[in-house]
């Protein structure tokens, strides 16, 4: 887990794929939008922004509702999964993205942003879920 010292052009991009999903979330609760982008080993990039709901826990998160497209359109292994959050510090996945970034981007780099794309991290999924639950495995 590290903050990126240049934020390269290729993220720039990726970023800006999950900043315009961001812009679509559904959010009238949290009033915290969230975007990701989703790139399969085809290359095609997948995008999610979180979509809240009334009864709260039915709501789902930006980054899950992009792996889970990835996954319905056939993709068999996520490259990179890129998440922008609303605020000035990078975004922080919850608990639940985590297990399913552990089962589904696995090897995965990922990054975090911030809201401007000034501050983001590179981590993977062993760093955001440490010893995380695996029926894959056995
Ligand atoms: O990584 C995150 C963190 C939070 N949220 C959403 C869930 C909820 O709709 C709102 C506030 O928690 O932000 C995401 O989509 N991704
Ligand atoms: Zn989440």
């Amino acid at each position: 887990m590290r903050y990126l010292d240049k934020v390269d052009d290729t993220i720039i991009y990726f970023l800006t794929l999950a900043q315009e999903a961001q812009k679509k979330a559904y959010a009238p609760y949290s009033c915290f939008k969230v975007g990701a982008a989703a790139v399969g080993n085809s290359s095609k990039v997948y995008t999610g922004c979180n979509v809240e709901n009334a009864s709260y826990s039915l709501s789902m998160c930006a980054e899950r509702i992009a792996l889970f497209k990835a996954i319905s359109e056939g993709e068999s292994e996520i490259k990179a999964l890129y998440i922008i959050g609303p605020e000035n510090e990078p975004i922080s996945p919850c608990g639940a993205c985590r297990q399913v970034i552990f089962e589904l981007a696995r090897n995965s780099t990922i990054y975090l942003s911030n809201c401007n794309m000034t501050k983001v991290i590179e981590t993977n999924s062993k760093e955001l879920l440490p010893y995380g639950f695996d029926l894959k495995g056995r």
